[in-house]
């Protein structure tokens, strides 16, 4: 099925063939009048590159560190919620292609499969994604199953203090099946008849108290270092490292939580700025080509997360059609930074790129 695919939206196509009409909208879905979501690929193009000829390309590496873990490209997993809606093996499928492209599955609180059954699964480097509940002691337990079963760092989520509203999971009245993760702590069955089950679930159970004061919490009640998701301005990264973030993930939950927030692309460079280095900055939202994992990496992303590539890859055709998602990626990078002169990620820099900003300021 996924033979002669020869881009990212080519199996977005193929997963709308795939898929449930009530599953695929849950999966390619975005907030309200999903402004952001489209900003997220748009803003992206908006970005030119400057390459440079006559360097030596006859080798190109990829590989990087992110938290002293070597991966094969900058391009990670992000979490994204039951997977088996889109595929019968679900997260473990997901898993087995992240450990085959070695690279880093950042697995979501909410999956279809346990840490467990993942961690089983899958020899790669794992992060794992948490919600924090109102129920404290559910983040208490996974996140000590999370670092009992291997996984390397805690990714909190910081974006989500209620569900965004996604119209298309109203209309659809999106059912929610019960997450592999809270078996025996707790039902995932809400009463609400009308409308999105999930925004019902989520409201009724997420804290929306969560605040930076408890970041101190949840560093007592682990050893990982934890990663803050969700952050769009300069203000919460310096917030994010005041409170000791081993690092930042720039991210809009993929246009799902509040609309018109910027595109995650055009304000990379600000919270880029603003941590200096002290720690990785990572982004997802929206990366669909190797030129845009470029286009990251040079206003200073460490590396990038992919959501929906993975789903439809995962829709398409299993472990086979994500491991074929993240290799596209790759290919599309190795041979982006072969034309522009980049021998390795290191090469990669400021220069090779130019935005809105940078025209504007030539014109002053
Ligand atoms: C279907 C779907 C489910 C998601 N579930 C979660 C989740 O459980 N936890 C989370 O932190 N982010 C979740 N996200 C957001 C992703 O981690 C990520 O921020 C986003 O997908 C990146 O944008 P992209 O899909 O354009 O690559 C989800 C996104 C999608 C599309
Ligand atoms: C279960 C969720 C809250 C999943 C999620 O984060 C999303 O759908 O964007």
């Amino acid at each position: 099925m996924a033979d002669g695919i020869v881009n990212m939206n080519e199996f977005q196509v193929l997963a709308r063939q795939a898929l449930p009409k009530m599953y695929y909208e849950f999966y390619a879905g975005g907030a309200e009048d999903e402004h952001t979501l489209k900003k997220n690929v748009q803003e992206f193009q908006r970005i030119i590159l400057l390459p440079r000829v006559l360097v030596d390309v006859s080798s190109i590496a990829l590989s990087t560190n992110i938290l002293g873990y070597t991966i094969s490209a900058p391009i990670m997993i992000a979490p994204t919620a039951m997977h088996k809606l889109a595929h019968p093996e679900g997260e473990l499928a997901t898993a087995r292609a992240a450990a085959a492209c070695n690279t880093i599955m950042t697995l979501s609180f909410s999956a279809s499969c346990s840490v467990e059954e993942v961690a089983a699964s899958c020899d790669a480097v794992r992060f794992f994604q948490l919600y924090v509940y109102r129920r404290r002691d559910i983040a208490v337990n996974l996140v000590q199953r999370a670092e009992k079963s291997g996984y390397k760092a805690i990714v909190l989520t910081a974006d989500t203090p209620r569900l965004g509203r996604r119209e298309a999971d109203i209309k659809n009245k999106l059912i929610v099946p019960q997450l592999k993760n809270l078996e025996g702590l707790m039902s995932t069955e809400v009463v609400s008849d009308k409308g999105s089950k999930l925004e019902a679930y989520a409201n009724e159970t997420m804290d929306p108290s969560l605040c930076w004061r408890d970041i101190a919490w949840l560093k007592s009640i682990t050893n990982l270092p934890i990663l803050i998701k969700g952050i769009l301005t300069r203000e919460d990264a310096i917030k994010a490292m005041e409170v000791g973030a081993a690092g930042i993930i720039v991210s809009n939950h993929g246009a799902r939580q509040l609309d018109y927030t910027p595109a995650t692309i055009s304000v990379l460079e600000e919270v880029v700025q603003a941590v200096g280095r002290r720690v990785p900055v990572l982004l997802d939202g929206g990366v669909r080509r190797g030129t845009d994992v470029f286009k990251a990496l040079a206003l200073g992303a460490q590396a990038v997360l992919v959501g929906r590539p993975v789903i439809y890859g995962l829709a398409a055709k299993g472990e086979e059609g994500v491991r074929k998602v993240m290799q596209m990626l790759k290919d599309e990078l190795e041979l982006t930074m072969a034309l522009a002169g980049c021998p390795s990620v290191k090469d990669i820099s400021r220069s090779h790129v130019r935005t809105d900003r940078d025209r504007l300021q030539s014109m002053l």
